[in-house]
């Protein structure tokens, strides 16, 4: 459920936005229960004010800015949403439904774009999630920040049924996570005197993804890993076990070894989930799907914003291509949607280093580039040549 915090020294568009926000369904709150914040026109707020907002929120808290002018806004990074004004009502009750649907089982849009992307490592991942859904091992996904892991999961979840609960034990303090995620028996807080479901029955015979299971302390994982093996857990302070069937995605956003060093994870548990690991290449490792994703995320982009006629330039695409995107298809996606807000130029002073849009060809990028391209070729005149081989097997079985 979002619920979010209003912040402008603008009344007028203070009351205007709240009563969209009225209209979208969403509830006003403190700033300590929001995990929407939203700033209008943040270039009129005093500096200092906005500083202590920004620094004082917690990490899953989501920005929206509503504001004319993108390079008056300057945050530090996190996950930001923008609505240049002025605005449709539509457009803003549509972001704020993509905003809200992040933790959601897939859009339908997402259906029907089935996790993008022809690169020969992505392709398989596609054919393998019928596969992952329908096994009731737990799955490991590996891979940097932003290549994708949270929309798999919900892939296999979409393929699965059931419900999809996303759980980012970093977001909670230690002592939480627990009777978040086992639930807890009426005993075990006495101001409360309820019992409480965790999300692990939540789950049902859904997903439940836990984000960076490394970041989950070491006796939880423990706790964990018993119930991958039985298939039952106990709640907090509850002397009967419960039952249940929910199916265990983890992700791990560095390299494992990387993880082993620091003792972050506990060896059974991670050998466990590792007999059905998938890994997620970094979108520096696959770009050839760079103007694919780049076309998708326009054209939802464009019908988000009502925008109908963008076309990117070669130019464009060739500063794409030639980017390291260190924060993958995050970045991707944001370079995009404030391509279709702001335009190209806007974005690029903002996002890409002049040294890249300068020197536009180094040797190095396209010989990457170029051996990403033979390599996927060969892979492609491979599988042809193996399908065709089947097929002339067949052919010749049946004569
Ligand atoms: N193959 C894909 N096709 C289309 N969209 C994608 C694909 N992979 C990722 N995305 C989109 O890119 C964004 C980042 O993906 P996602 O949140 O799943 O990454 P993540 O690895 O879980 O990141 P983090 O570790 O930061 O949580 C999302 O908006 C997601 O919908």
């Amino acid at each position: 459920m979002i619920k979010y915090k209003l912040i402008t020294e603008n009344k007028l568009t203070g009351h205007y936005i709240s009563h969209l926000l009225d209209l979208a369904k969403i509830d006003e709150s403190t700033l300590e229960n929001a995990n929407l914040l939203i700033l209008v026109e943040p270039e009129k707020i005093p500096i200092k004010k906005l500083e202590k907002l920004v620094s004082n929120l917690k990490k899953n808290v989501k920005i929206l800015i509503v504001s004319q002018n993108l390079s008056s806004v300057n945050l530090p990074v996190r996950e930001t949403f923008f609505l240049k004004q002025p605005f449709l009502t539509s457009q803003f009750i549509n972001l704020i439904e993509e905003i809200s649907s992040s933790h959601l089982p897939l859009t339908r849009e997402e259906r029907e774009n089935p996790f993008i992307g022809e690169h020969s490592s992505i392709a398989k991942i596609r054919n393998f999630i019928p596969k992952l859904a329908s096994i009731s091992s737990p799955v490991l996904l590996v891979g940097a920040k932003g290549t994708g892991k949270e929309l798999l999961a919900r892939h296999i979840q979409a393929h699965r049924g059931g419900n999809f609960i996303k759980f980012s034990p970093k977001t909670l303090a230690s002592d939480m996570i627990e009777p978040v995620l086992f639930g807890f028996s009426a005993s075990v807080f006495p101001k409360i005197k309820k019992k409480k479901e965790g999300l692990l029955a939540k789950a049902g015979e859904g997903v439940l993804y836990i984000e960076d299971i490394d970041t989950l302390p070491l006796k939880t994982q423990k706790k964990l890993l018993s119930f991958i093996e039985n298939g039952y857990f106990y709640p907090l302070g509850a002397k009967e076990a419960v039952k249940s069937s929910a199916k265990l995605v983890a992700s791990l956003s560095k390299p494992p070894e990387e993880i082993f060093k620091t003792g972050k994870i506990h060896t059974e548990i991670f050998f466990r989930l590792s007999e059905f690991a998938i890994y997620l290449p970094s979108l520096k490792k696959r770009k050839i799907d760079i103007p694919l994703l780049a076309q998708h995320f326009l054209e939802k982009y464009a019908h988000l914003y009502r925008k109908e006629t963008i076309y990117f330039s070669a130019n464009f695409i060739e500063r794409l291509l030639f980017h390291s995107w260190p924060s993958n298809l995050d970045e991707l996606k944001k370079i995009i949607k404030e391509v279709v807000i702001w335009g190209e130029e806007e974005t690029f002073k903002r996002h890409l280093p002049k040294k890249i849009v300068k020197n536009r060809l180094r040797f190095r990028d396209i010989e990457d580039l170029l051996s990403q391209l033979i390599q996927e070729e060969k892979r492609i005149r491979e599988r042809t040549v193996s399908s065709r081989k089947g097929q002339a097997s067949r052919h010749t079985g049946s004569r």
